[in-house]
């Protein structure tokens, strides 16, 4: 059961320095007014073993990190879990936050994990920007990052067990990333495994990854909770991606349609449109209409199945409805969007 709030971490020193250090916290940090030190001592703040209650620990080795979460869980602490791939913005944050106010030790993981990505896409130029994740880990209260090497993960390059989801891992994105939600899988298995954490948070955006991990909790009993968190958008609605960084200004421009697009289709259901496929054709037709993205699909499926639909579900029955999923290339950056669509008046 998850309860909490309540923060007690002044154990949380590790013994070796040299498996686990601590992020130094920024001066500005509103978490640690007791940590601002002169700035001689900064680079010294990994090495102090003294109590620094407000800053996370970094553990890039499993062992270690089961060793800081341990003593937490044996101190009674309920354990949150944000699994990322790095590059933070404030959809992760939120996340952060999120998972925060519901346990009493909040992980952190970072790492771009290779077996979720196919031969010729970004693996190798996914933006790595560790200081900062760092910095925002600290301020959106992390205890512990997790941030192994790839060869932590995967000794010897690979892994020789995979975790799979079928159905629902090549529906949509699986079409276009075949291997994608193996891997995807394959490492969260591996983190739940590793955490262990009671409460875990994903984000909505990606919608799929969601529904394909909530099916992998089920069917293989792990003992936690998912909390999804809603899409948090910049002020003009891209949903917020660290993959948004690879666009030029005039790409950033264009992208706004997979939005618009789901706004024109959110309108189209509440006017009354019940029909799957002409709200596929909305979703399309103003996607295709931006000359500088190229639709990858546009679909209206059913919200905890994602099997397509032909009708959408009216206010007469119960349960989520559909969900319009979009994905599109702008230049050579993949973007994915989603909007749940409001059940139409019978
Ligand atoms: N805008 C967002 N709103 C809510 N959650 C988000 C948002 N962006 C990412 N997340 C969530 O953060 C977690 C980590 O995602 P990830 O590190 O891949 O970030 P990302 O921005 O989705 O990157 P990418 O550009 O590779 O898709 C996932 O659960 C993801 O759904
Ligand atoms: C869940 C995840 C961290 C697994 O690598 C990744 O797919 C992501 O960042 O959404
Ligand atoms: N957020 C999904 C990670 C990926 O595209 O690989």
């Amino acid at each position: 059961m998850i309860d909490g709030g309540r923060r007690d971490r002044g154990d949380m020193n590790p013994r070796s320095p040299s498996a686990a250090h601590r992020v130094p916290c920024p001066a500005t940090s509103p978490r640690s007014p007791a940590r601002r030190l002169p700035t001689g001592f900064a680079p010294l703040l990994p090495l102090v073993d003294a109590p620094m209650p407000d800053t996370p620990v970094v553990a890039s080795s499993i062992a270690e990190c089961r060793r800081l979460v341990a003593e937490a869980r044996w101190k009674g602490q309920p354990i949150g879990l944000v699994p990322t791939m790095g590059a933070l913005h404030d959809g992760h944050v939120r996340l952060m936050e999120a998972c925060r106010s519901r346990c009493g030790f909040l992980v952190a993981s970072i790492f771009v994990n290779p077996t979720q990505f196919a031969p010729g896409e970004d693996y190798q130029r996914y933006p790595r920007t560790p200081d900062e994740d760092h910095r925002r880990c600290a301020e959106a209260g992390v205890d512990l990052i997790f941030e192994p090497t790839a060869e932590e993960m995967y000794p010897g390059g690979s892994s020789g067990t995979f975790v799979e989801v079928p159905g629902l891992s090549s529906v949509l994105e699986g079409r276009s990333r075949p291997t994608h939600f193996r891997g995807v899988t394959t490492v969260v298995a591996k983190l739940f495994n590793i955490v262990r954490p009671d409460l875990a948070a994903f984000g909505l955006k990606d919608y799929q990854q969601l529904a394909v991990i909530r099916r992998m909790v089920l069917d293989l009993d792990f003992p936690l909770e998912l909390l999804p968190v809603p899409i948090v958008r910049e002020p003009d609605g891209l949903a917020m991606s660290s993959r948004n960084r690879y666009l030029s200004a005039e790409q950033r421009r264009a992208a706004l349609v997979l939005r618009r697009a789901l706004e024109e289709a959110e309108e189209a259901v509440v006017g009354g449109e019940r029909s799957a496929d002409r709200v596929r054709q909305i979703l399309a037709d103003r996607i295709e209409s931006e000359a500088l993205v190229a639709l990858d699909y546009a679909e209206v499926a059913d919200a905890a199945t994602l099997e397509p639909l032909a009708e959408l579900p009216d206010a007469s029955g119960a349960g989520p409805g559909g969900v319009a999923l979009v994905a599109a290339r702008v230049g050579t950056t993949r973007l994915i969007d989603n909007a749940p669509l409001p059940r139409p008046a019978p």
